[in-house]
């Protein structure tokens, strides 16, 4: 537990909701409602949805209270990114910052090499820095390191809804690092969102999934209940689980005994 009301603090900012959504796929008409029913306070937007010159601006969608969280999407390497967190926070879009340098154009991988150089200089400048990565323990502890706020290992390919393939990986993070790892993209069901918290991730970050039912409010919803559900059997500790073998749930002394 991260404090006495279970916060989730980022930056020294203190969040009740261990849900962020991501709101690159979705049409601004439906946003307000997935916030609201999801009852997110982070969510992530790219620069370009930010800055459409007349065009629609997502900020204009975002309700008030919810605290931005801009990512470098369209970076290449490092320096693309850094210049794209000084826009956003130019922009008006405060100071936390997710990074993603991604130059792979089949699975979409993060550069991880560059993500640190990213959040070496970034840190500097006195942005809150969350850099998505592929989970490699030693790059999260050069990230802590480097002043990263969170990380942000990933659970699948970016819009693939496959869950979480790198679990052990993550869990390796979250079992070594004193810092928030959420785990983004990937997470296709409420109920992998669920198992990334019983894993005792700090918050896991969805879009694809949300922006892609049927329902994306009532989805958010259902992705709330799941993360705290999750966050909920973490905090209880979990059961032992026993290998190939069972153990009686109820006694079995004079059972069918004459
Ligand atoms: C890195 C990235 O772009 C992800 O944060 C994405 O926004 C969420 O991933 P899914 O769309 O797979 O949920």
């Amino acid at each position: 537990m991260e404090d006495s009301m279970d916060e989730l603090i980022i930056g020294g900012r203190p969040f009740t909701s261990r849900l962020l959504l991501g709101t690159g796929k979705f049409s601004l008409s439906k946003m307000a409602d997935v916030i609201q029913r999801g009852e997110t306070q982070i969510v992530t937007l790219a620069l370009r949805r930010a800055n459409q010159g007349g065009e629609e601006n997502i900020l204009d969608y975002v309700p008030e209270g919810i605290t931005l969280l801009p990512n470098t999407s369209g970076a290449r390497n490092a320096k693309e990114a850094v210049r794209i967190a000084r826009l956003a926070r130019e922009l008006g879009c405060g100071d936390f910052v997710k990074i993603e340098v991604i130059r792979d154009t089949k699975y979409l991988m993060p550069d991880n090499q560059e993500t640190l150089l990213a959040t070496e200089i970034l840190a500097k400048e006195g942005f809150v820095v969350l850099p998505y990565i592929h989970p490699d323990l030693n790059v999260a502890r050069d990230l802590k390191d480097a002043g990263a706020a969170a990380v942000m290992p990933l659970g699948a390919p970016i819009g693939s809804n496959m869950g979480l393939r790198s679990k052990d990986f993550i869990q390796m993070l979250i079992d070594e690092m004193d810092l928030p790892i959420i785990v983004d993209a990937g997470i296709g069901k409420p109920s992998q969102a669920c198992e990334a918290m019983e894993m005792g991730a700090a918050a896991v970050l969805v879009n694809t999934a949300v922006a892609t039912a049927q329902d994306p409010a009532a989805m958010a919803a259902a992705f709330k209940l799941a993360v705290e559900s999750g966050r909920q059997a973490y905090l209880a500790g979990l059961g032992r689980v026993l290998n190939l073998t069972a153990q009686a749930s109820s006694p079995l002394t004079g059972f069918l005994e004459a």
